[in-house]
């Protein structure tokens, strides 16, 4: 990713709370001018080859990583001191652990919904002036089911519907501003990646999620890219939420 400017924010520097950012939205960095990132997952086996494979391209000191759950606070906190220490400022969080399970549907939340506001917290609080920061963007990756209802997994459409909002009502508050903080949100429709190997007995009805799945099609994960790209890369948009479907992306909301 070129650090290109993005109104107030130039991407210099990502920190990226992410699971296997790159791999999953394929954020291409440029070699001459990359910037450093801060990977994380709770699965260190996918976090370590995913880095791995990075640093060969990108450079040792490029990419920095750390296990982490993101439904345990001291964990997140201890990622974003860890990582602010190393990069002395945060430019870019990139909220994206999510998981469909109907039966556990508490860790569903705590996942989809709670991680996406632990990380939210953190990255507001390194990114206040008063705290050293510079203002910065934080990406909340939501879900197609964050605006339509959902029938085969409702706790997940509500953990997303919980993202949109809550992503929204941060956009609005009157300190975002003061300290250049941006919130976007991505709701894409279903993309060719794990999270579609989800078992039978996570959902409230395979036949029904392979339905709907047959009737919206699978994007590449390109296309989910490039949306992302787009929305970080359009100035003064805080509060735009952004749907990614097969036909193309929307702006939905603009707070
Ligand atoms: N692939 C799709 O069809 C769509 C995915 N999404 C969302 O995109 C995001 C990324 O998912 P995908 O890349 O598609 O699936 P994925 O299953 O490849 O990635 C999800 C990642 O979250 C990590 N994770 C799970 N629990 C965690 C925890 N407690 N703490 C930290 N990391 C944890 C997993 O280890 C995994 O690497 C999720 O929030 C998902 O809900 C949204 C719309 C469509
Ligand atoms: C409009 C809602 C789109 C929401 C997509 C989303 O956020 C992620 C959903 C992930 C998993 C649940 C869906 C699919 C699993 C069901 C069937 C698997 C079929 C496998 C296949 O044939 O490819």
């Amino acid at each position: 990713m070129k650090p290109r400017s993005t109104g107030r924010n130039t991407l210099r520097r990502l920190a990226v709370p992410l699971s296997e950012v790159f791999k999953v939205l394929h954020l291409k960095p440029s070699v001459d001018i990359m910037p450093q990132v801060c990977l994380s997952d709770v699965n260190p086996h996918i976090l370590e080859s995913t880095c791995t494979e990075l640093r060969e391209k990108y450079g040792q000191d490029k990419v920095h990583y750390q296990v982490c759950d993101v439904r345990d606070d001291a964990q997140v906190e201890d990622l974003f001191s860890k990582a602010k220490s190393s990069f002395s400022k945060l430019d870019l969080v990139v909220n994206n652990a999510g998981v469909v399970d109907e039966q556990d549907w508490l860790k569903c939340i705590d996942i989809n919904l709670n991680g996406v506001i632990r990380g939210s917290l953190q990255g507001i609080k390194h990114m206040k002036k008063e705290n050293g920061g510079s203002g910065g963007t934080i990406v909340n990756v939501a879900s197609l089911a964050g605006v339509v209802p959902v029938s085969y997994s409702p706790a997940y459409a509500a953990s997303k519907h919980g993202v949109v909002g809550y992503t929204r009502s941060w956009a609005g508050h009157p300190d975002m501003k003061t300290n250049d903080i941006r919130f976007l949100c991505l709701c894409p429709a279903f993309a060719k990646t794990e999270i579609l190997k989800t078992k039978e007995g996570q959902l409230l009805g395979q036949k029904m999620a392979e339905e709907f799945m047959k009737k919206t099609g699978v994007m590449s994960v390109d296309q989910v890219t490039q949306a992302f790209t787009d929305l970080i890369e359009t100035p003064d948009n805080s509060g735009s939420v952004m749907s990614v479907t097969l036909q193309g992306s929307k702006l939905l909301f603009q707070v």
